[in-house]
């Protein structure tokens, strides 16, 4: 079963009696161990979509159900999702670590006791134990953005919904952040991610969601999509330079030939090409690759 189920959303806001259609048509689903990256331009409807899985705002139209339940009817259903919204303000900044997640933990109905248990394991995990007792406003942003993690994990949800966790991270903290995403995901729950970073979602996403003015573009399994856009180019780097009756050969097969180097636009030649290199030394053969920058910016253009 699906952790997340989201149909149809529709959302319209209105200011000063002018109606923007943020989100007009979103359908998504989440299984469990899936990173689902959620993509689109500034303004594309993503943190609507989002408040609106979160019983943040009231869809117009359409319906949410959170491991098959309705939060809007059974708000005791949000104890099933943990959210990092709009940077890590769901954190008190004059409070530690320890009193952050103990606090959370209880307001969202765990004992004292239990609380307590959960935020031992989540420092000691997060790699936070040695900062449990100094003030959030002390620590590094990494940290502050792992703890903000953590507080959103403090009762154990099978769904979370993080908006660009990694946003304004050095590359430590990022890499730090990414393995948690990681293994967060493989104990079992749905994680619904937003990011700019597309290089980051390309490595931690299962599958991706583009949405553009509202509407969903596409939804697949983001090798997928990758294979798919791919071409059916390929590069071999060798260990020399090539002879001149290889280079004549080779050219004559329609692929272009540079230092030591050999662009094959024709799959079809590869083998035939192989054959005229042989007995020579590939350092590395490879297939052009498409990267979800170039997908993305091919998809909302079209
Ligand atoms: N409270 C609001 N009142 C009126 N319009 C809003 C409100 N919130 C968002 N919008 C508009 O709805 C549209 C979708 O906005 P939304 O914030 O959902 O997009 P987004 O994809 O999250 O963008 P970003 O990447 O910039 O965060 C935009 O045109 C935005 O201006």
């Amino acid at each position: 079963m699906n952790i997340l189920e989201a149909h149809h959303l529709q959302k319209t806001y209105r200011t000063q009696g002018k109606p923007i259609v943020a989100v007009k048509n979103v359908s998504l689903s989440i299984a469990p161990n899936q990173v689902l990256a959620f993509l689109g331009p500034n303004g594309a409807g993503k943190t609507t979509t989002i408040k609106m899985i979160a019983g943040l705002i009231l869809p117009d139209n359409g319906s949410v159900r959170i491991v098959g339940h309705d939060p809007f009817r059974e708000p005791k259903t949000l104890g099933q999702l943990g959210a990092v919204l709009e940077g890590n303000r769901n954190l008190y900044w004059r409070l530690t670590p320890e009193e952050n997640l103990e606090y959370f933990g209880v307001l969202r109905g765990l004992s004292q006791r239990v609380a307590r248990q959960r935020t031992h394991t989540l420092l000691e995990r997060f790699g936070l134990a040695e900062k449990r007792r100094k003030t959030v406003q002390t620590l590094s942003r990494g940290m502050q953005q792992k703890l903000a993690i953590a507080v959103a994990l403090i009762h154990d949800p099978p769904l979370l919904l993080l908006d660009e966790p990694t946003l304004g991270l050095d590359v430590e903290a990022t890499e730090s952040v990414k393995r948690l995403v990681r293994e967060i995901a493989a104990e079992g729950r749905a994680i619904l991610l937003t990011t700019h970073q597309l290089n980051i979602a390309e490595e931690l996403s299962d599958r991706v969601a583009i949405i553009h003015q509202g509407e969903i573009l596409l939804e697949e399994p983001t090798p997928d999509l990758i294979q798919q856009f791919s071409g059916s180019t390929y590069l071999i780097e060798l260990e020399q330079e090539l002879d001149s009756d290889r280079i004549s050969k080779i050219a004559a097969l329609g692929s272009t030939i540079t230092a030591n180097t050999i662009q094959i636009p024709n799959a079809d030649t590869l083998y035939p090409i192989m054959a005229i290199l042989n007995p020579l030394p590939i350092h590395r053969i490879e297939r052009e690759q498409a990267n979800l920058t170039d997908i993305f910016l091919k998809v909302i253009q079209q």
